[in-house]
């Protein structure tokens, strides 16, 4: 007998179709269990059923879990068992190369690469039977342990002090070289003002009209390439329409991230070794930014202060200190102690900070809902049961101008005594 796995589209759709007489039934048969939010696919992919989040509470009415877990479970890289059940790829012998540039803002892949990874991924995998790799080339230090699950199959990492800073005519002729060895068949960078200069660097450097601010690709067997973008155009009044270009400069939420599978990020390197440039451009090092004037949605480290604040001045001073960037619960902003456009959560700005400080702040589903896509939150609070405890990776139990007075004080103790060594060298 044939082992080729048929598919069911109907059982498929029953358990999918969480009000259909036989979902359970359909989804244990599938191989999930009567109770499991996951089960494999006829082609080896984990399916999730969206449906099954939270539980049934004793009044029949369903509960969302805020401790947290589900945001954990949702964020990339973040869930251990997440990143155990995705189906590993390896790609040998690729048929073509889709290049990516990501940003590795902070040296992490952000949200907007991670999408750009995922169209990346659409474009690899389009024919099964002919599947592209997805080359990522990274510059400079970086922190980042989750290539693979983003989506990448070959990784080439330009390191040391040489990339480091803002190179732009180094990075785009090491492009060049990339291009004349390994002649992708896309490039894909972020339209971000990072990634957005490169790629008009280097669509200019390789003489190719890009698609710039692209924030949809389809397939379309009509066009010169097989793909049709949509890019924001006149000042984002307009949509244009055309052949996907060979060098793609997409927003974020371009694609959805990769979640089903893990690729090999092979280390590769360039055979014919880096270009020698001489950069008319100097890089003067970082200028100090005041962090007040950060957008919240850019923000890298925040202190956001909640209904629990009471002494503002010192929440002030300890932002100050920190050189954090302020956000606030919708109380804070109601109340009148801090501006709207600071608003964390579902009406206000979700954020996707390294360091997310929630002063004072009980942890509404609101609330929580914007800060699903930050690397690590740190509650302060009275109560240990809130949930912005139960969804923080630390928490300090405690009064709010206590903690911060003390952490504030623990700063300045420590910038005081590096002056010092500095002064004694
Ligand atoms: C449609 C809708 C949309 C909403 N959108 C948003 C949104 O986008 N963003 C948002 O934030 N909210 C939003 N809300 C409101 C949300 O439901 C909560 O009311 C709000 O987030 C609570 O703010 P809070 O945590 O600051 O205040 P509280 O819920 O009053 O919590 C205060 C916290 O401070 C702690 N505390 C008290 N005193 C101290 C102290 N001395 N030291 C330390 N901790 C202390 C308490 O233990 C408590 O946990 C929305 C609500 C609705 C209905």
């Amino acid at each position: 007998m044939s082992e080729l796995v048929r598919r069911d589209p109907r059982k498929e759709w029953i358990a999918r179709n969480r009000l259909h007489p036989q979902h359970l039934e359909v989804l244990a048969e599938l191989g999930g269990g009567a109770v499991a939010n996951e089960w494999m696919g006829p082609n080896g992919v984990m399916r999730r059923n969206p449906h099954a989040v939270g539980f049934i509470g004793p009044n029949g009415i369903r509960r969302i879990d805020r401790s947290g877990a589900q945001q954990a479970a949702q964020a990339p890289g973040r869930s251990v068992e997440a990143k155990d059940a995705r189906r590993h790829v390896a790609i040998d012998t690729p048929a073509f190369m889709i290049a990516v540039v990501p940003d590795m803002a902070g040296g992490r892949l952000s949200s907007h690469d991670r999408d750009l990874l995922g169209l990346a991924r659409q474009l690899a995998d389009a024919d099964p039977a002919q599947p592209g790799a997805v080359l990522a080339i990274v510059f400079g230090e970086h922190k980042e342990t989750t290539f693979g699950e983003a989506g990448i199959d070959r990784l080439m990492h330009l390191e040391g002090e040489r990339f480091s800073g803002y190179l732009p005519e180094l990075s785009v002729a090491t492009l060049q070289g990339v291009d004349r060895e390994m002649a992708p068949r896309y490039w894909l960078l972020p339209d971000s003002n990072v990634g957005g200069e490169l790629g008009r660097r280097l669509a200019a450097r390789l003489g190719e009209r890009p698609a710039a601010q692209v924030w949809q690709v389809e397939a379309d067997a009509e066009s010169a390439t097989g793909w049709r973008c949509t890019a924001r155009g006149a000042a984002g009044r307009n949509d244009i329409s055309r052949t996907l270009p060979r060098i793609v400069l997409a927003l974020a939420e371009c694609a959805d991230p990769v979640s089903e599978t893990r690729h090999a990020a092979e280390p590769i390197k360039l055979s014919n070794g880096l270009p020698d440039v001489l950069g008319r451009i100097e890089d003067m090092g970082e200028v100090a930014v005041d962090p007040a004037s950060v957008s919240l949605a850019e923000a890298e480290f925040i202190l956001s202060a909640g209904n629990g604040v009471k002494d503002w001045d010192s929440y002030h001073y300890a932002a100050d200190v920190l050189g954090a960037t302020k956000g606030a619960s919708r109380v804070a902003v109601d109340d009148g102690y801090m501006p709207r456009d600071r608003q964390v959560g579902a009406t206000g700005t979700w954020v996707s900070a390294r360091v997310y400080v929630a002063v004072g702040i009980s942890g509404a589903i609101q609330h929580l809902q914007g800060i699903q896509s930050c690397d690590k939150v740190v509650a302060i609070n009275l109560d240990e049961g809130c949930d912005m405890v139960k969804r923080a990776d630390l928490a300090v139990i405690g009064d709010a101008s206590a903690v911060l007075a003390a952490l504030v004080k623990r700063v300045e103790q420590y910038r005081f005594e590096q002056q010092e060594n500095r002064d004694a060298a």
